[in-house]
């Protein structure tokens, strides 16, 4: 399907400034943002009247579809085991959730479903469009991290139960246990070629550094037992929630991590939270760490997050990084930045047209295009 939308304020996340042109998209992709397009070449017009069109927002940690926020329960945690890396977060979730309706309503039209944190290794991250009828259309990447969690989480499933692990110590100690025996078997692998262990495989693209880690870990202490591990084998990590990240940046200011803060607005229900700050964001942006605000669905509903940071901007942040918090800095921390996160020739046709201001709370989306499909709009 060709569309051609005319008249818009398009948003250039990388210079933070609005350029006035029409975009032509073909085949799911951006293929011209010029002025004066010629309206011949399009099969759907869309005016959009001086309004402002946005790249399409992501959220990089949500269990959307996997753990609803009504009574149809967790599809998010397997805690049987605490190592689950053969879990993969597309067989749990639901295209049909409703609230994938209410955040493509909201200008979301990528996510990152992840397993939950019960398990020390929860399983396979995946990357979605928030649009399809089936898992099928909406997957962009199947296997595009691997879940871990540090703290509370799984001490509190396992502990009770008289299991390992019960305490921080085994924590780290079984997930460095786990990863010297996955290292081992590839190291094996390369001096015998024996056959091939389908378990083993799984750490191979941690391994080889294809993926990263996707850690969840409140506490300071958490985070830096995470990064002292991944530093020892040597992959590359994502640090989620990161709820004490700003007690703990002199640490880590200089490692160039991806840090996903969320949920925002959230209640200190565990003790591991009680140091968490909205004003965190804000700190932690000045320090320059690139950070993605996040959702952790149904934690929080991703619908809010353009809200939350609008406050965040009422308080002194910058407005274009509070953008890009939703934007290029998600699209860059899963790796998927050559094709979202910002409105480019070549990119995914992912794209919003909004009646105002994205992060003013009065503001509607009027249209939501993913994949170059009309996936929402208000009329
Ligand atoms: O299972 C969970 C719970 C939640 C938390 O932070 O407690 N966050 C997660 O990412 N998964």
């Amino acid at each position: 399907m060709k569309i051609l939308i005319r008249n818009g304020q398009i948003y250039d996340v990388k210079k933070g400034l609005f350029i006035e042109a029409d975009i032509l998209i073909e085949d799911k992709k951006i293929k011209k943002i010029e002025k004066d397009l010629d309206v011949r070449e399009s099969l759907k017009l869309i005016d959009a009247d001086g309004k402002k069109v946005f790249p399409g927002f992501i959220d990089a940690h949500s269990h959307i579809g996997m753990w609803t926020d009504t009574t149809n329960g967790n599809d998010a945690n397997e805690c049987t085991h605490p190592i689950t890396p053969h879990m993969r977060a597309i067989d749990g979730v639901n295209p049909r959730d409703k609230s994938f309706n209410e955040i493509k309503s909201a200008g979301f039209t990528t996510v990152m479903v992840t397993p939950g944190s019960g398990n020390l290794i929860a399983g396979q991250a995946s990357i979605l469009k928030t649009h399809g009828n089936t898992i099928k259309d909406m997957l962009v990447k199947d296997y595009s991290a691997l879940k871990l969690a540090f703290g509370e989480n799984p001490k509190s499933v396992y502990g009770p139960r008289e299991q390992s692990p019960s305490s921080r110590m085994a924590i780290s100690g079984m997930i460095r246990e786990e990863f010297k025996k996955a290292v081992l078997y590839i190291e094996m692998m390369e001096k015998e070629k024996t056959s091939k262990d389908i378990y083993w495989e799984i750490y191979r693209p941690v391994i080889e550094k294809q993926i990263p880690l996707k850690i969840h870990a409140h506490r300071g202490d958490d985070i830096l037992s995470a990064i002292r591990i991944c530093e020892e084998f040597g992959f590359r990590y994502t640090l989620d929630h990161f709820t004490e990240g700003h007690l703990i940046f002199d640490e880590i200011k200089n490692k160039d991590i991806p840090v996903l803060l969320g949920p925002p607005f959230m209640v200190k229900s565990k003790r591991e939270l009680i140091n968490g700050s909205s004003e965190a964001v804000r700190v932690l942006n000045e320090k320059g760490f690139k950070i993605s605000m996040t959702s952790d669905h149904p934690f929080s509903n991703a619908r809010y997050l353009s809200s939350f940071l609008g406050l965040m901007v009422k308080d002194g942040l910058d407005y274009n990084e509070a953008i890009k918090m939703l934007t290029i800095n998600p699209a860059k921390a899963m790796d998927i930045e050559n094709r979202i996160g910002s409105i480019e020739c070549g990119k995914d046709a992912d794209l919003v047209i909004y009646n105002g201001d994205p992060l003013e709370i009065r503001t509607n989306v009027v249209t939501t295009i993913i994949n170059g499909e009309i996936a929402y709009s208000r009329n």
